[in-house]
């Protein structure tokens, strides 16, 4: 893979199986008067030097060269950092020439690296005319982010022309994301992690259950942190106080903004190494900027707690978050509030060889936080492959049951609808065994409306859930967030109204889609648990691909898709159908069992 910036250039070389081995790694940078240095790993030995490359372009070319040198002889395809991706390209792409050319319109979002990128496909095209060449997005993963997060508050023509949030580095929040749910030992899907991300460019993401939710950099990689050369987020006043009062142009400003500001223009140096040498030695400048660097990055670390409703770990990378503990430090401190505190000593002695991921929170905290080597590359190369692996997907039918809006009460619920010692009156079997439809019924209340005559599912169960559409959530005033059955923590509250009483309760939830199954069904149609899946349900006209399904094996479940009536109207479906099951593709990048 090559990941090609505008100052540096960086390979690697992976063996893509079950896993992905690194077999070379080498990287150039500080181009200057025809030369540049260099840092080669190969068969687990390091060796650095200088080159008489002048510029990027140059080291390219040399590479099949070096790589022969290196014993390095077959590829079979090689894959891009691409940094923006903008709305059209939301995974890994196969490099066609139109592909390319809708890639280089979106060079005015990312000025300082998507020209970059694409010399380096243009130059492996050259050099590898033979070899397929993929693209992986920065923004990719941020696909998921929600509107609310996404849309900034301007005039509607200028988001027609194409502004909002993207989001970058996702490579990197995700694959850190991946490695932090490894260490913790739960699955991803039931961690609200925030990635901190401080290399040359800098960013945070809310990585809420495994997707992205919100990240600090927008439509161009500027905004949020505070970076080596790039101001972060500033106040959009001052285009036009710059503009009048110093007579700047707009490309000046901009300029400034990506190259000439950041710890740069705070302290004469991008490097945050050099930054925390002067500091030590008393420098007030690099002091206040550490100071502007930690209390940016603490502040929206905050913010995504708030965003993701919680905050089960925190996790470091990038060249400041791997090795810098003073800044991780300086970062944490005052967080103690929220259950994040690190154990000073852990902190002080990170170390990453061998792919590790240690945990440097004080004992007894509640949040976790982790330090672990961002893997770019590696994840390049695995979706890399991914993307070229050829695709059969079986469809297998699968029934779908369209679960309107219901409720599953606990004892003391039913008591305080129902009165005390009251028992509901199982009325209609459900297909799952043991479960039923109650002849009772419950009134939902929200701040905007009521929900009556509202189903009750049978048996009781330890907690109360309230299972709505999203259509159903704007009747009743209230966001609920899209979750599996049983995952409730910090879920929004409703009032229940019954004949004998109400009560205010949370777990009111829109329900993740998912299929329940049986072991002999779930390997008969190559399933497991924890599994996403993407299916196909309806017909040819309205019908739709349901993605990020999940499977639930359970001993004696029949094997059924439940989707909401939302989700039913969407695909035209009016009565029970059959949908048919698409091995996923993503589920090939994201571990598709998140055990
Ligand atoms: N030991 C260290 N202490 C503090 N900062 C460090 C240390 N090592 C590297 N850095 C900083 O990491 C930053 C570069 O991060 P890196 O992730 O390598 O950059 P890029 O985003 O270009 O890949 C620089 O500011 C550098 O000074
Ligand atoms: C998007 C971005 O800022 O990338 P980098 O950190 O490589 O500059
Ligand atoms: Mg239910």
């Amino acid at each position: 893979m090559v990941n090609c910036g505008s100052s540096s250039l960086k390979v690697g070389v992976f063996e893509v199986g079950k896993t992905a081995i690194e077999v070379f790694k080498a990287s150039y940078e500080k181009f200057e008067a025809g030369s540049c240095s260099y840092k080669i790993t190969r068969g687990g030995k390091t060796e650095t030097g200088e080159a008489a490359f002048g510029d990027i372009a140059a080291a390219l070319r040399a590479l099949p060269h070096i790589l022969r040198g290196h014993r390095v002889t077959e590829l079979d395809a090689v894959g891009h950092r691409v940094v923006h991706g903008g709305k059209k390209f939301r995974t890994t792409t196969i490099l066609d020439q139109p592909t390319i050319e809708a890639i280089k319109t979106l060079t005015p979002l990312a000025p300082l690296h998507n020209p970059a990128n694409l010399l380096a496909v243009h130059i492996a095209q050259e050099v590898w005319p033979n070899l397929p060449q993929v693209a992986v997005f920065d923004t990719a993963f941020h696909s998921t982010i929600p509107p609310r997060a996404t849309t900034y508050a301007v005039p509607k023509a200028w988001r027609d022309a194409g502004l909002r949030r993207f989001g970058f580095h996702g490579t990197s929040h995700k694959y850190v994301a991946i490695r932090a749910a490894e260490e913790i030992g739960a699955p991803l899907r039931d961690l609200q992690i925030v990635s901190v991300h401080l290399g040359n460019g800098a960013s945070v993401c809310a990585v809420s259950r495994g997707e992205s939710l919100d990240t600090s950099m927008g439509m161009t990689p500027l905004e949020g942190l505070v970076m080596g050369t790039r101001s972060g987020d500033v106040d959009p006043g001052l285009f036009g106080f710059l503009s009048r009062q110093l007579g700047m142009s707009i490309d000046e400003i901009e300029d400034a903004l990506y190259s000439n500001s950041g710890l740069l223009s705070l302290t004469n140096s991008s490097d945050m190494r050099s930054v925390e040498d002067r500091a030590a030695k008393g420098d007030a400048n690099a002091q206040l900027a550490i100071e502007i660097y930690a209390y940016r990055t603490r502040k929206y670390i905050g913010a995504y707690a708030a965003a993701m409703g919680g905050l089960d770990a925190v996790v470091f990378t990038g060249g400041i978050g791997e090795n810098s503990p003073s800044m991780r430090r300086r970062i944490c401190d005052g967080l103690e509030f929220m259950g994040l505190q690190i154990d000073h000593e852990r902190n002080q002695s990170v170390e990453l060889a061998d792919n590790a991921a240690p945990q440097i929170q004080a004992y007894g905290a509640k949040v976790r936080v982790i330090v672990t080597e961002t893997a770019e590359q590696l994840m390049i190369a695995r979706e890399t492959a991914a993307a070229l692996a050829p695709k059969a997907p079986v469809p297998q039918p699968v029934s779908v049951a369209v679960s309107a809006r219901h409720v599953h009460l606990s004892r003391p619920a039913v008591e305080a609808l129902f009165g005390t010692g009251y028992q509901l009156t199982p009325a209609v079997p459900l297909r799952q065994p043991g479960q039923w439809a109650a002849s009772e019924r419950v009134t939902l209340e929200g701040p905007k409306g009521r929900l009556e005559r509202v189903a009750i599912l049978g048996p009781e169960r330890p907690g109360t859930q309230i299972e709505i559409s999203r259509t159903d959530g704007f009747a009743l005033g209230i966001d609920a967030p899209v979750r599996d059955s049983g995952k409730l923590d910090g879920t929004p509250t409703v009032r229940l109204i019954g004949p004998a009483g109400s009560l205010e309760t949370g777990g009111l939830i829109v329900a993740a889609r998912h299929i329940h199954t049986n072991p002999d069904d779930a390997e008969r149609l190559g399933l497991a648990d924890g599994m996403l899946v993407d299916v196909h349900i309806g017909d040819e006209e309205r019908g739709l691909v349901f993605g990020k399904t999940l499977i639930r094996v359970g001993a004696g479940a029949v094997t059924e898709m439940h989707i909401d009536t939302d989700e039913a109207n969407a695909a035209d479906i009016r009565v029970n159908g059959e949908g048919s099951l698409v091995p996923d593709l993503r589920a090939v990048a994201v571990p598709s069992r998140e055990a």
